[in-house]
């Protein structure tokens, strides 16, 4: 679902340039739910970014769905992001005076689905996620965890084939922080979405299919279960 080959990234600093990735190869499949650690700094939503096509890396190559999105211009890349890609991050951003139903049915709404359907399925996948009961509630209604699995449910409104997310458990007690996890994963499970998730939260990285840790700008898997960067 998504491939990274020879992917660089490279910051122009006051300094000169800050090599943050020297050449990340990844493959995360569907289904697959992908973990992403390394210590802070070590370029984390770097690689985020370039895999969701918010930035445009230095070099290499990025494909998702099959197709290389690297070389395009940005208006498609653009249309390929909002159609294939789902981002969660630390702070979930939803609309305070949207109820919940209202905040996953918003990116429906924008691709033109009439809001009886985008409503119909806000209240599937909240459901799904364990928040039927509070389709109607505004953000402030609800608890920590609660708010991220709404925004997880909005990530996945448009049916995207590649959820990112950057730290979606950051913010959440332990206890919660697995709550939130699991509903990502059985989801991911349900709909072939993949995943590539990074995390500071090392007892969550255990619960993932595979584990990379960015390290001095490479990949390293990790064995499932690890507990040290
Ligand atoms: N726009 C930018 N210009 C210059 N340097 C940048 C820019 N964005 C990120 N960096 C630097 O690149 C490095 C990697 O940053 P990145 O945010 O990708 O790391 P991270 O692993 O996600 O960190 P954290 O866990 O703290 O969120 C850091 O040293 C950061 O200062």
């Amino acid at each position: 679902m998504l491939s990274l080959r020879g992917v660089t990234r490279t910051y122009d600093t006051a300094q000169g340039g800050l090599q943050v990735l020297k050449g990340v190869d990844l493959d995360v499949f569907p289904s697959e739910v992908v973990g992403l650690i390394g210590p802070s700094g070590s370029g984390k939503s770097s690689l985020l970014h370039a895999a969701g096509l918010l930035e445009r890396p230095t070099d290499g190559q990025v494909m998702i769905d099959g197709q290389d999105v690297g070389a395009l211009p940005e208006r498609a890349r653009t249309r390929i992001r909002l159609a294939k890609v789902g981002f969660v991050y630390q702070f979930h951003h939803l609309l305070p005076e949207f109820d919940a139903g209202d905040n996953v049915a918003l990116p429906m709404r924008i691709n033109g689905v009439s809001h009886s359907v985008a409503r119909a399925r806000a209240s599937e996948l909240l459901t799904a996620l364990g928040l039927g009961e509070r389709l109607m509630h505004q953000p402030a209604q609800l608890s920590g965890g609660e708010q991220q699995r709404v925004a997880v449910a909005r990530a996945l409104a448009n049916q995207p084939r590649l959820l990112l997310a950057d730290e979606p458990t950051g913010n959440l007690d332990p206890a919660t922080s697995q709550a939130v996890f699991e509903s990502l994963r059985e989801l991911a499970k349900t709909t072939g979405v993949a995943a590539l998730i990074a995390t500071h939260n090392m007892e969550l990285a255990g619960h993932m299919d595979r584990v990379f840790a960015l390290r001095d700008g490479h990949l390293e898997e990790r064995p499932a279960q690890s507990q040290a960067y």
